[in-house]
């Protein structure tokens, strides 16, 4: 199948740091991909590569028509509406009945009146989970989207996001660096490491995957070996 996203040669310096170093990097269609690294070893430069935010990188970059990003952060803005943050920057007929079909999905089908200084944490990252939804990407680029929130709402946003996978069938990039989070999450895990992917390893443990398997527990302590953990 034709890859949703394929990468060639990336290259990213920062001054005399060399930070990406020829990362070579294919998604297939439906493909739940987490990118795993140590801190600073460049995952969210990559992705901002790969969304096309980073003019400055080297390297070929072929992506699909429709791609969305979710970061850390919400990124909504205060002054607008939660329906209008949804609906910013789509085109087409029916922005209202669109934004709030993705507000029903992501459980905040009540809330497009609200600000987003009226929303808790994760509240506001569902926000911005509704407003990738909207824009039915091909690709889903995650850069530690759960990263913020307690550990509860962690829990129940992966879930969210396995539903959402399940019924869209988006492929997708989560840079996270919790092994366990790549684990449940993934069909397959890329660590990058010295500004290369230096492991890309299918996840073969069945779904839905638990903690206390065996497996997931070999696998924990190999990637958290791997990264030096
Ligand atoms: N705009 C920038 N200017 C200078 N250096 C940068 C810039 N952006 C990133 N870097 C550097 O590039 C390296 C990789 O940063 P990046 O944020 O991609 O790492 P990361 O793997 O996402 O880290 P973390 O897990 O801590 O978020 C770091 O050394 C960082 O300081």
């Amino acid at each position: 199948m034709r890859p949703v996203i394929v990468a060639e040669g990336v290259r990213r310096s920062f001054g005399a740091a060399v930070v990406l170093d020829g990362v070579e990097l294919r998604i297939a269609p439906g493909e739940v991909v987490a990118l795993l690294g140590g801190s600073g070893s460049g995952k969210s430069t990559l992705l901002r590569i790969l969304a096309g935010l980073d003019p400055e990188a080297g390297g070929v970059i072929r992506r699909p028509d429709h791609l969305a990003v979710v970061f850390q952060e919400h990124r909504l803005l205060p002054w607008k509406r939660v329906i209008d943050n949804v609906a910013l920057g789509l085109t087409g007929p029916d922005l209202a009945g669109r934004a709030n079909v993705a507000l029903a999905e992501v459980g905040l089908a009540d809330r497009g009146r609200a600000w987003p200084a009226e929303l808790s944490g994760g509240q506001a990252q569902r926000v911005a989970v509704a407003r990738a939804l909207v824009r039915e990407p091909d690709l889903l680029l995650l850069d530690e989207p759960f990263g913020a929130l307690d550990a509860l709402t962690r829990l129940r946003m992966q879930a969210l996001l396995t539903r959402l996978h399940a019924q869209h069938g988006f492929a997708a990039l989560l840079v996270t660096h919790d092994a366990e989070e790549a684990l449940l999450l993934a069909d397959r895990i890329l660590l990058l490491e010295g500004g290369r992917i230096v492991e890309d390893s299918p996840v073969t443990i069945a779904q839905p995957r638990s903690r206390d398997d065996p497996a997931f527990g070999a696998a924990r302590r190999h990637l958290l070996t791997r990264l030096g953990v």
